[in-house]
């Protein structure tokens, strides 16, 4: 469970607020206007944005002032955050520790994350050598191999294809079994697939979650004009 009670987090002289609490185990969907504050709450889950006001809890546990990298919460970033001169093996295994030459049960795990995510016989490529949606595989194999329960999403797989932008986020459902994801995207068919409930972000607001369905069919008032442009 990830609960805000009456948490603000602020960006230079932008603030956005929060006060109720995601489900545990679901899938929730992030959408609103561009510059509304998405991007910021997420940060502010991962750490990497301050919270001046309220508190951040993970199952219970009070993270507002922890460290980004004492969170227990990882993040995918839209573009994917590869080091460029680091082997797939490498990038995936970071997941587990700075070491570059990682030790073996760690390269067999990575492996089998490798595995899941249908990017066998890649782990030497840099990702220069991958496609788009392989390099989103990477990306995707390193978030879960950090095995937190709050996974975080920035529109992972907005640069990719329909097709595979879908792919993707069925693949991401499916290996995220049990944890709790929140996932930023501009697009309500993308909630509709695989979100449980779907927080609207106003400006300067993250409004408390809604089931999908009552999302997309009656969306809160405060949402109404976002949709009536789409
Ligand atoms: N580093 C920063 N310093 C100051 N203001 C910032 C900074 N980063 C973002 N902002 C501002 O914060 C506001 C919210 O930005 P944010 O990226 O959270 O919006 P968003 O809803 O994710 O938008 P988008 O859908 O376009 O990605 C914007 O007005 C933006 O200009």
């Amino acid at each position: 469970m990830l609960t805000f009670e009456g948490a603000v987090f602020q960006q230079g002289s932008f603030i956005v607020s929060a006060d109720f609490a995601v489900s545990e185990g679901g899938v929730t969907a992030v959408i609103g206007p561009s510059g509304a504050g998405k991007s910021t709450l997420l940060h502010g889950v991962a750490g990497f944005v301050p919270q001046v006001a309220g508190r951040t809890r993970v199952q219970g546990r009070d993270v507002t002032r922890a460290a980004p990298q004492h969170r227990p919460v990882s993040m995918l970033f839209q573009d994917n955050n590869l080091f460029p001169h680091l082997t797939v093996m490498q990038n995936v295994a970071l997941a587990l520790g700075p070491r570059l030459r990682p030790a073996r049960d760690v390269r067999d795990r990575v492996e089998e994350m490798l595995d899941h995510v249908g990017l066998s016989g890649l782990s030497d490529r840099k990702p220069a050598g991958l496609s788009g949606g392989q390099q989103s595989r990477v990306a995707l194999a390193r978030a879960l191999l950090q095995d937190r329960p709050v996974v975080l999403m920035d529109e992972p797989f907005s640069a990719l294809g329909p097709a595979l932008k879908d792919e993707m986020l069925d693949l991401s459902v499916s290996l995220a079994q049990g944890r709790t994801v929140v996932m930023i995207t501009h697009d309500p068919a993308d909630a509709g697939r695989i979100a449980d409930a779907v927080i609207g972000v106003v400006p300067g607001r993250a409004l408390p979650p809604v089931p999908t369905q009552t999302f997309l069919t009656d969306p809160p008032d405060e949402m109404r004009d976002y949709f009536s442009l789409l």
